[in-house]
């Protein structure tokens, strides 16, 4: 049968711009966006969206009230639906077993309850956040535990690999659309109806089918190894500066090599986004599960090399302008964590404006499109008393590049936005 209506849980930044692209290529499904998060559906249904990503707008502006709608009637939308994307966050835990590495699940698992108590009809539930290997088992036992007899849930796992900046691009034009199902007549069912939701617009051959826990581990693996290359490229770029070879030219020679690739060899102050680290983080995990403790060293190294960059770029910064900034002004340029997006999670600017703030320095920033109070809030660690004083003692959030530059001691170029190359200094 094929899909007619589909209920995506989690309005963030994978649910809303995914399942927008699908109800602007298939005008035949109804595609219902829900989320527990009342003023980000209110945002979804304004004129001022919850995420910036270039083309957006325009998508869900044109098929909003006609074939694609945003609530925070969850119920309604599970009840009505014939297939459902679980998108919701899985952030690294941040208590108990497993904290500061695992994924916490608790997301999903309250999504999947969700789904078993109200359905009232067999429906293909989609794994779309980004979760540990074998998660899908979990979700099939609390669902079959959970449900109303004669209910059937078939599960398939569907990764997203968008990146934020580019998500709409991405999404129409996608290297390969993954769908991981179990081998059984029913899994290789629900795999097709799937399937043929993104045949709307994506050639068949770049859809590729497997089973479920080569779909969920092939997710992790891809995160992993594209961290890798930068972690890889930033080793590099301190022998570069050690021996005076030039790290993009180096990268440049390298990626000539058909076998290696150009692509994901720009040195930079250090990767952030929500992803990298948390998907690697629970790889890491995953491995020490598995007692497979040189497996996780090998991939926790990524990480290791992630953090040494920044520390490596304040040191830098210190010593070049006579090993002390205190009461010194230092611009920075970009808070987010890359161009072309407002999402500040895990972004390098975070890390070193606070070892800014440690070294007594003036601090002034600016990005083109991350909220003031966004700045202020990633930059006052929560639980310390008065730490919210002491950033807006030290910080101030500039109107433009101009501002932020005058008469400063150091420019620290953070987010690599277009603008930015056209700003000339004096
Ligand atoms: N941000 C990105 O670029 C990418 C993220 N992913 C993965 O996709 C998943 C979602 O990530 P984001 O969209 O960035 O997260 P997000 O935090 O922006 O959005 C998740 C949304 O789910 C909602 N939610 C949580 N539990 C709910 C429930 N029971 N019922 C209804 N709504 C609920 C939250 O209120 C939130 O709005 C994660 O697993 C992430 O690793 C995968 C590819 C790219
Ligand atoms: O699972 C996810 O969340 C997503 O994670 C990344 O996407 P994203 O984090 O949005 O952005 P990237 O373009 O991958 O950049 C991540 C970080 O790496 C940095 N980077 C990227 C490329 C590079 O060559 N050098 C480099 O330092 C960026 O500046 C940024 O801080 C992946 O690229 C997506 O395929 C994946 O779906």
């Amino acid at each position: 049968m094929p899909v007619r209506n589909i209920c995506c849980i989690g309005a963030g930044y994978v649910g809303g711009p995914t399942c927008s692209v699908i109800a602007y290529k298939c005008h035949d499904i109804k595609v219902t966006i829900v989320d527990l998060n009342q003023a980000r559906i209110d945002a979804w249904n304004s004129d001022n969206l919850p995420i910036y990503e270039p083309g957006l707008d325009e998508i869900v502006f044109e098929r909003r009230g006609k074939n694609l709608f945003f609530t925070t009637d969850v119920d309604g939308a599970i009840q009505e639906a014939d297939l459902i994307f679980v998108s919701v966050n899985t952030p690294t835990k941040k208590s108990g077993m497993g904290a500061g590495m695992a994924a916490d699940l608790a997301y999903v698992e309250g999504a999947t309850r969700r789904i078993a108590e109200v359905a009232k009809s067999s429906k293909i539930v989609v794994e779309k956040s980004t979760v540990p290997c074998r998660t899908a088992q979990s979700m099939r036992t609390i669902l079959e535990a959970n449900s109303t007899p004669g209910i059937h849930f078939d599960i398939c796992s569907n990764p997203e690999f968008l990146a934020e900046g580019t998500a709409i691009k991405d999404l129409l034009n996608p290297d390969r659309v993954l769908i991981g199902a179990l081998q059984t007549p029913e899994g290789i069912a629900a795999q097709k109806a799937l399937a043929e939701v993104y045949t709307h617009w994506v050639p068949a051959d770049r859809v590729i089918t497997t089973n479920l826990w080569s779909s969920e581990l092939s997710k992790l693996a891809a995160n992993a190894l594209l961290a890798q290359r930068i972690s890889s490229i930033n080793a590099l770029s301190a022998i570069c500066e050690a021996t005076g070879a030039d790290v993009d030219e180096v990268a440049y020679a390298c990626g000539r090599d058909s076998r290696i690739g150009s692509k994901f060899l720009k040195a930079s102050v250090g990767f952030g986004g929500s992803c990298f680290q948390k998907d690697i983080l629970n790889l890491v995990y995953l491995s020490e599960q598995l007692h497979l403790p040189e497996v996780a060293a090998y991939w926790k190294q990524v990480v290791i090399m992630n953090e040494y960059q920044k520390k490596r770029f304040v040191r830098h910064i210190i010593s070049t302008l006579f090993n002390t900034i205190t009461n010194k002004k230092i611009a920075v340029l970009g808070f987010a964590f890359k161009k072309d997006t407002g999402d500040t999670r895990e972004a390098a600017a975070i890390t070193l404006i606070k070892d800014f703030i440690q070294e007594h320095a003036r601090v002034a920033v600016y990005d083109p499109k991350v909220d003031h109070e966004q700045i202020f809030r990633d930059l006052s660690e929560p639980g310390i008393v008065d730490n919210r004083k002491e950033v807006e003692k030290h910080v101030t959030i500039c109107a433009s590049a101009y501002e932020a530059c005058h008469d400063a001691d150091a420019v620290v170029l953070v987010t690599e936005w277009d603008e930015f190359k056209d700003t000339a200094l004096d």
